[in-house]
């Protein structure tokens, strides 16, 4: 079966997994967009050769009959009003984070979800699939470092446009860690505090860069996490996680090391794309799959709902300065 898949926000995201559903994955094909930027949507098309439906808008394409599923990549705050669509047309939908900027949003998704009576929505966690970090969870399942202690991380970026503001470190970048540590650990949170280190000189005025976030979970593990959005040097992804026995420590990206010049070196990626690019192509495959066997799987709607609540309290301790509680309700079986 060839899934027949829309896709609703042909930006950078959009056009990235557009080009790996036509070009690298198997089993799906893009058989309509739509974009705010007709032009855009219409350029994206033509230049993946697809013989796609350029649509007006996202509603009409979430209704075509030879759409089969739904690929939600335009602005975080328009997800919850097309997850919400495609959920009521009964079509699976994959849906870039956030799920909903909102932890109430994502709330009301996974009540039409349950109201629906299955799963239709994978959320676009993707560091899940990502190669290193399966390999954590798999030694952390096993129990192979005796139980976990405390994770120390770093999501680092070069740099950020003026448009990147304070609680974007949270709800852009760090829902990622709230995410894949909720994952690793089979485990919630119980609460955040954000702290402000001396502030980068390439950071502009509206936001405060670097961040540490510290996080405690419901089983008493302790989480920092460093987010620099201006580190200037790349795009660096750290994560070590300490048990009792041992510590797991996330793998650096394969890269060439140069013995040249007097110097030993390798190169660090400068952005996400390439660093999750493997991830991107696993969990797509992972949700067309789940389309063609009619059950999808992977981060769900709750998930998308844990990061938005941990995410909401955590731009709170970064106004108040203070631990913040988070307090998670309890998860119905329906997500078990
Ligand atoms: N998983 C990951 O690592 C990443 C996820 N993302 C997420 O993907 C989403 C898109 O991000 P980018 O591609 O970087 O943004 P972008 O700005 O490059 O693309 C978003 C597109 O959505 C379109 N759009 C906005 N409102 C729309 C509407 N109502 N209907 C149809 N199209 C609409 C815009 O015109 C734009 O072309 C965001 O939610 C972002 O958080 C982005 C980068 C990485
Ligand atoms: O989702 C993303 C990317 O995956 C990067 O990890 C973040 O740094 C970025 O802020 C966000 O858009």
């Amino acid at each position: 079966m060839t899934v027949r898949i829309g896709v609703i926000g042909t930006g950078m995201i959009g056009e990235e997994h557009s080009r790996r559903i036509t070009q690298t994955l198997t089993d799906g094909e893009i058989v309509a967009v739509t974009d705010v930027n007709a032009e855009q949507a219409q350029r994206m098309a033509d230049n993946l050769g697809l013989s796609a439906k350029v649509y007006d808008n996202g509603q009409d394409l979430i209704k075509a009959d030879d759409v089969d599923a739904v690929l939600v990549t335009s602005w975080g705050p328009t997800h919850e009003e097309y997850v919400l669509a495609a959920i009521e047309a009964g079509k699976y939908v994959f849906c870039e984070k956030p799920l909903a900027t909102t932890a109430e949003g994502c709330r009301n998704i996974i009540d039409a979800e349950i109201q629906a009576g299955k799963r239709m929505v994978q959320v676009g966690f993707m560091r899940r699939y990502d190669s290193g970090y399966k390999m954590m969870k798999d030694v952390i399942d096993a129990n192979k470092l005796g139980e976990p202690l405390m994770i120390h991380a770093a999501h680092r970026n070069p740099e950020v446009p003026e448009r990147y503001v304070t609680p974007m470190a949270i709800h852009d970048t760090l829902i990622h860690e709230l995410d894949t540590f909720r994952w690793l650990l089979d485990d919630d949170y119980k609460s955040a505090q954000v702290i402000f280190p001396r502030k980068t000189r390439h950071a502009h005025s509206k936001v405060e860069d670097p961040q540490m976030v510290l996080l405690e979970t419901v089983k008493g593990v302790r989480i920092d996490v460093e987010v620099f959005v201006n580190c200037q040097y790349g795009y660096d992804i750290q994560c070590s996680v300490v048990g009792e026995e041992g510590i797991a420590n996330l793998p650096e990206p394969q890269s060439l090391q140069y013995r040249q010049a007097g110097k030993l070196s390798s190169d660090i990626l400068q952005d996400w794309k390439k660093r999750f690019n493997d991830a991107f192509d696993v969990e797509l495959q992972a949700f067309i799959d789940g389309v063609a066997n009619g059950e999808i799987g992977g981060p769900s709607s709750w998930d998308g709902y844990a990061a938005a609540i941990a995410g909401d309290v955590c731009v709170k301790a970064q106004e108040s300065g203070q631990i913040e509680s988070i307090e998670m309700p309890e998860r119905p079986g329906f997500y078990a």
